[in-house]
Parts: C-alpha cells; structure tokens; sequence
C-alpha cells in the first residue's frame, strides 16, 4: 500500500463536473482509496497564458497501484471524461497528474516522479500545501510548505 498525491486541473466545458467525474473515477477502482481531497481552486493559465482559467486540486491516494500503473488510469480516466491531446500545456477536460509516489524518484518512459514542474506551479503547491503540508519532497529534501513558502517568495532557483 502506498501514499501518492495526484494534481487534477481543468479548463474546458462543465469544470466542476469535470472534476468530480474524475474523482468518481477513480474512486471506482477498487485499487484507489481517496484519503484526502483539497478545496477548488481557480487559477490563472500558468505557461500558456491564452486560454481560460483552470479548476486546480490535489488529492491524496492510498495505492495498490505500482506508479506506471497509477499514472496509466489517470490517462484512461483522462480518456473516459474525452479529453483529446492537441497541445502541450493548453486546454484541457482534464488533467491528471502523478505529483508524489512516497518517496520514490523515478525517471522511466512514460514517467517522472516527482512531476518535474510540480515545486514551480502555485496552481499545484497551494492545494498540496492544504491537504500535506509536512510531506517531503524526495529531491529537493524540502516540506511541501517550504516549497510553496519559497515560490511564493520567488526564492526558487532549481
Ligand atoms: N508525473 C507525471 N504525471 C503525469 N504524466 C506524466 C508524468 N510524468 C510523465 N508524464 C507523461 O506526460 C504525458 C502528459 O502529457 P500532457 O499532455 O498531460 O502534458 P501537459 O499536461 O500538457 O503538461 P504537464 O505534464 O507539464 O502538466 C503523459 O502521457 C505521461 O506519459
Ligand atoms: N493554472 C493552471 N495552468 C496550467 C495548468 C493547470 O492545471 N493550471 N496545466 C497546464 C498543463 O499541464 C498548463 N498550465
């Protein structure tokens, strides 16, 4: 069993409803016990920066899931709630992200753990901060409020 913290975002159609279809979802895989779940929060498109606001959360999973595995449904729910790739960081139904699987660093195909941008993104360590102030980031050896304290100074220089 293991504890990983997943980023949901959207930023097209019924946003709400996006993101509680997503959460039932995975609810449904007998794999996934939802133990936590931030608030909602809107947020300005970071990156690319013409196109609407997104919903943002973060949620905490228990796992029998390896990684891969977690990270491939999180794709097919992305897949069921129709979401179609078209460009990297535009719009979307939905987004799943793996942000944190215990402690683990991986680098592998189709996955890296902790997601590369996760310690840049406040749409991501404000509701991470909500829910798991205290976990560690296994690269940077720093609390999730460290970070997100550091960010929002505009301290960061990794
Ligand atoms: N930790 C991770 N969580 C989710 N996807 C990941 C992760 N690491 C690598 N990926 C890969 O990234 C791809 C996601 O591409 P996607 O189109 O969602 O990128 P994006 O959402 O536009 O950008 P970003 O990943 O920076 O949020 C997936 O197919 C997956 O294989
Ligand atoms: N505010 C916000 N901006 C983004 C987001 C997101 O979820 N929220 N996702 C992106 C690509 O993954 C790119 N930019």
């Amino acid at each position: 069993m293991a504890i990983a913290y997943l980023g949901l975002g959207t930023n097209i159609g019924e946003r709400y409803k996006n993101l509680r279809d997503a959460i039932d979802l995975l609810s449904k895989n007998p794999e996934i016990t939802i133990r936590k779940k931030s608030q909602i929060y809107e947020t300005a498109p970071y990156g690319k920066t013409d196109q609407p606001n997104f919903l943002n959360m973060v949620i905490e999973v228990e796992t029998h899931l390896s990684p891969t595995n977690l990270l491939y449904y999180g794709l097919k729910v992305e897949e069921m709630l129709g979401r179609v790739r078209k460009e990297v960081w535009g719009p979307r139904i939905i987004d799943v992200d793996v942000l944190i699987y215990e402690d683990l660093e991986l680098n592998i195909d189709d996955l890296t753990v902790p997601h590369v941008e996760m310690h840049k993104r406040e749409f991501v360590l404000e509701p991470f901060n909500e829910i798991a102030p205290k976990v560690v980031h296994p690269t940077f050896k720093k609390t999730i409020n460290e970070l997100y304290k550091e960010l929002k100074r505009g301290v960061m220089d990794y």
